[in-house]
């Protein structure tokens, strides 16, 4: 880890630190905001649907967090796939076109916020001189089992029947496609076991995906990944990568990340993201989110200057996190205290 090739690699990410002043927001949940503008998204496609359903929604959505703050804004192609657009009686050309559309539509939302001209689309430096504020567009890529649609992102359990092949294939177009789309890079999210992790290093290496990606693991325990591997065997298969330009944790409670950005530190010197989930857990049958205990929103937002001291410099929120987190995280990077913020939920 750290040698110069791989410093050399990283620096699209180091180069967007610095512009946004050594730390950068990621937005929240997706799926989450989609649903809280009344999208129903009870389906095998889930966030994804409304590519075809409901488009203005996630233009909203993106205009949501980027006037929260957010400097990097995800697609809405978690979920968004050639095999389950076909499922759903959709060509393979209008599958590739929603893909690709899931991009345009992001990029355009990254227009209109420019164009705005609002005040939170400008930074300001020491000397009062105004900046646009970075934004860079992050073409999102869930797993295998999130297809699968049952929840299999928190098991990573496909079977013995599904081998490092068969999951370079499941992927392989769909990778084609976000890489030419016009995104700033790839978010592998909520990668579920180390054999995911090692199909996508695969896939980095061909010579049509020519791309940036972060990878993004969860964890159910704080120490290892949802299949059983531990949290810093999966990241050293991402270290090992030079087009990963940074690597973390999402959709994963956040009593567990300062553990784990321990963890991440040991084994890679690359930038490190976390952008955790609300601390509930989801039932893929019912795909409804059960309550935990004694984790709130100003909890969440509270642990943030303490990841950041631990070594991470990305952050952002996913499922059921809001616009509301994002302004709450700002607020901890600028120096507000959260206390001082006083979060509605
Ligand atoms: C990150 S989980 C909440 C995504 C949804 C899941 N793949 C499902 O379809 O139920
Ligand atoms: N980007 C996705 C991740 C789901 S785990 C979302 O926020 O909905
Ligand atoms: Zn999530």
């Amino acid at each position: 880890m750290g040698s110069l090739v791989k410093e050399e690699t990283s620096s699209l990410m180091r180069e967007f630190l610095e512009k946004c002043g050594g730390y950068a927001v990621v937005d929240g949940g997706f799926a989450t905001e989609l649903q809280r503008h009344g999208a129903d998204i009870n389906d095998p496609l889930w966030s994804a649907k409304c590519l075809i359903t409901s488009p203005h929604l996630v233009t909203k959505v993106h205009l949501d967090y980027l006037e929260s703050g957010a400097n990097i804004i995800l697609t809405a192609s978690y979920q968004a796939t050639i095999q389950g657009f076909v499922a759903k009686g959709l060509s393979v050309e209008e599958a590739e076109g929603l893909l690709r559309r899931s991009v345009e539509i992001t990029c355009e939302a990254r227009e209109i916020f420019y164009n705005r001209c609002t005040k939170g689309s400008w930074d300001f430096d020491h000397a009062g001189k105004a900046s646009r504020r970075p934004v860079l567009v992050a073409a999102s890529v869930g797993s295998y089992g999130a297809y699968l649609a049952d929840g299999s992102e928190y098991s990573g359990n496909y079977g013995d029947n599904v081998s490092k092949e068969t999951l370079k294939d499941f992927h392989r177009r769909r990778v084609q496609i976000l890489t030419k789309s016009g995104a700033d890079l790839i978010a592998f999210e909520t990668i579920p076991n180390k054999l995911e992790a090692e199909a996508y290093v695969d896939l980095l290496e061909e010579k049509d995906i020519d791309i940036p990606a972060w990878f993004s693991f969860t964890s159910n325990d704080g120490v290892t990944v949802p299949h059983g591997e531990s949290v810093i065997e999966c990241a050293k298969v991402a270290d090992s990568c030079k087009k990963v330009v940074a690597i973390g944790i999402n959709c994963t409670a956040p009593r567990y990340i300062h553990g784990l950005i321990t963890s991440l530190r040991q084994v890679t010197c690359k930038p490190i993201i976390v952008y955790p989930n609300s601390g509930e857990v989801y039932d893929g049958l019912t795909k409804k989110w059960i309550k935990s205990e004694g984790e709130s929103e100003e909890d969440f937002v509270s642990y943030v200057s303490r990841w950041r001291d631990e070594g991470a410099s990305l952050f952002g929120g996913c499922c059921r996190t809001t616009p509301n987190t994002i302004r709450g995280i700002v607020k901890v990077l600028s120096g507000e205290s959260p206390a001082a913020s006083k979060l509605k939920i």
